[in-house]
């Protein structure tokens, strides 16, 4: 494959990659308007920060995936890759920690003036007076919005300083989420409004999209407590930065804040904005996933991403339809002859089978393999009979995705 690394990746990813036999050009400075002119002739592109919109896979020749190193996809047009179909890949969950540990640590900023006293003292000031003032955090109530790798993280090494954990009831959670919730005494509430209501912090670690474009606005602050503190590591836009800054304007909120919605998407820059140099705001660089050790774990789940889709697999994908699995699953097993498969899509599509999904795999010595074919219709007992008696197929399986149930003719 040839990968084109457009953003600063540790070397070792670079390293792993052409270990695995990858061509890889690493390009760190390359920004969203230069992708276009330069993603020509590459299979596989890798980015952190920099953003993919629509003109890069317009341009790209033989691009077929895009890996986001790191969690949130939205500096890329997932849409657009799905029209070409390009897979855009994450890397979900590697750099959790080192955002929980962030948002901790923006929390004691907050709650004990941290930078003001460090930059006093820098000046040569003593000021007991100011800062011997703070809350404390034991006892207080965080609200937790998005409860996945991050948030349960966060969770957890809240649940050490003594603080109660709350988070939002939502449809579709697993049973393994309800369950390490329970573990850590999260309980939930009914509604973000109650949420915001009755949380003394509030933590937010949800993805950027249509449905949490604002999440926290004008309302959800006005129903925070007095002096409650707002925590965003997630994304800008979840939050409608002109209403927080009038609560913080107001006295009514404090925030630790680790992204903006302008937030530069490049290393270095001139950037100034009210909310980050505001006297109640502690705030970071986007640095949430920023340690070594966050780093060196993305780096393998590139890797990981790549080696699996070279062989065949779309691992982590975000913008394949979960929904278009088909009604049935066809497993042809066959000899590994030229023609097998080209006969059994024809029968397939003489019996106005649509396939959703396939894959083809070889047994050990080279001599028979299985195709795992997903279809969208009605599979007739004579469709299942004609498949059987394809040249070289050994035998047809079926399996109707609603109900589980197996036939073997
Ligand atoms: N500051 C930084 O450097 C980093 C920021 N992030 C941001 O944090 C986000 C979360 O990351 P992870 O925890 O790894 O993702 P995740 O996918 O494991 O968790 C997100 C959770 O939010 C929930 N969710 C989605 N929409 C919701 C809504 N409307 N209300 C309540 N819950 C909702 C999902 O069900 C899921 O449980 C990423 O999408 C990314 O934008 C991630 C990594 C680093
Ligand atoms: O790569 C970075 O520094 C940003 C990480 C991030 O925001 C993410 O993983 O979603």
């Amino acid at each position: 494959m040839r990968i084109l690394l457009a953003d600063k990746l540790p070397e070792q990813t670079v390293q792993d990659l052409e270990d695995h036999g990858h061509e890889c050009v690493s390009e760190p400075g390359l920004k969203a308007d230069d992708l276009p002119g330069r993603i020509g002739g590459f299979d596989v592109l890798v980015v952190r920060s920099t953003k993919v919109p629509r003109p890069v896979f317009e341009a790209a020749d033989r691009l077929a995936l895009v890996v986001r190193a790191g969690a949130g996809t939205n500096t890329i047009d997932t849409d657009a890759a799905a029209e070409r179909a390009v897979l855009v890949s994450n890397v979900p969950g590697r750099n959790a920690a080192a955002v929980a540990e962030l948002t901790l640590g923006l929390l004691l900023a907050v709650d004990r003036r941290i930078p003001d006293n460090v930059a006093d003292l820098r000046e040569g000031r003593w000021d007991k007076t100011t800062y011997g003032k703070a809350e404390g955090l034991l006892g207080s109530t965080l609200g937790i919005v998005g409860l996945g790798s991050i948030g349960f993280l966060v969770a957890e090494r809240a649940a050490a300083f003594g603080i109660r954990l709350q988070s939002v009831a939502r449809e579709g959670r697993s049973a393994a989420s309800l369950a390490r919730a329970e573990e850590l005494g999260i309980t939930m509430c009914d509604s973000l409004e109650e949420l915001a209501a009755t949380s003394d912090i509030v933590s937010l670690h949800v993805p950027s999209n249509a449905g949490t474009k604002h999440l926290v606005d004008e309302a959800f602050l006005a129903r925070m407590r007095r002096g409650a503190i707002l925590l965003n590591t997630s994304r800008g836009d979840v939050v409608d930065e002109d209403a927080l800054l009038a609560a913080l304007d107001e006295g009514r909120v404090r925030a630790g804040l680790d992204v903006f919605e302008d937030e530069p998407g490049s290393g270095r820059a001139e950037w100034s904005s009210p909310l980050a140099q505001h006297p109640a705001v502690v705030a970071t660089h986007h640095i949430g996933a920023s340690t070594t050790q966050a780093q060196m774990a993305i780096a393998r789940g590139v890797t990981e991403i790549v080696d699996a889709f070279t062989a065949g697999e779309a691992r982590h994908c975000v913008n394949l339809d979960p929904d278009r699995l088909g009604s049935h699953a066809i497993k042809v097993r066959h000899l590994d002859r030229v023609g097998v498969l080209a006969r059994v899509l024809d029968r397939l599509s003489n019996a106005g089978l649509n396939v959703q999904h396939m894959t083809n795999r070889v047994f050990r010595g080279g001599e028979a393999a299985v195709a795992s074919i997903d279809v969208e219709g009605d599979v007739s007992a004579e469709l299942l009979d004609s498949l059987a008696r394809t040249p070289h197929v050994l035998g047809v399986a079926v399996v109707t995705m609603d109900d589980g149930a197996g036939t073997s003719p």
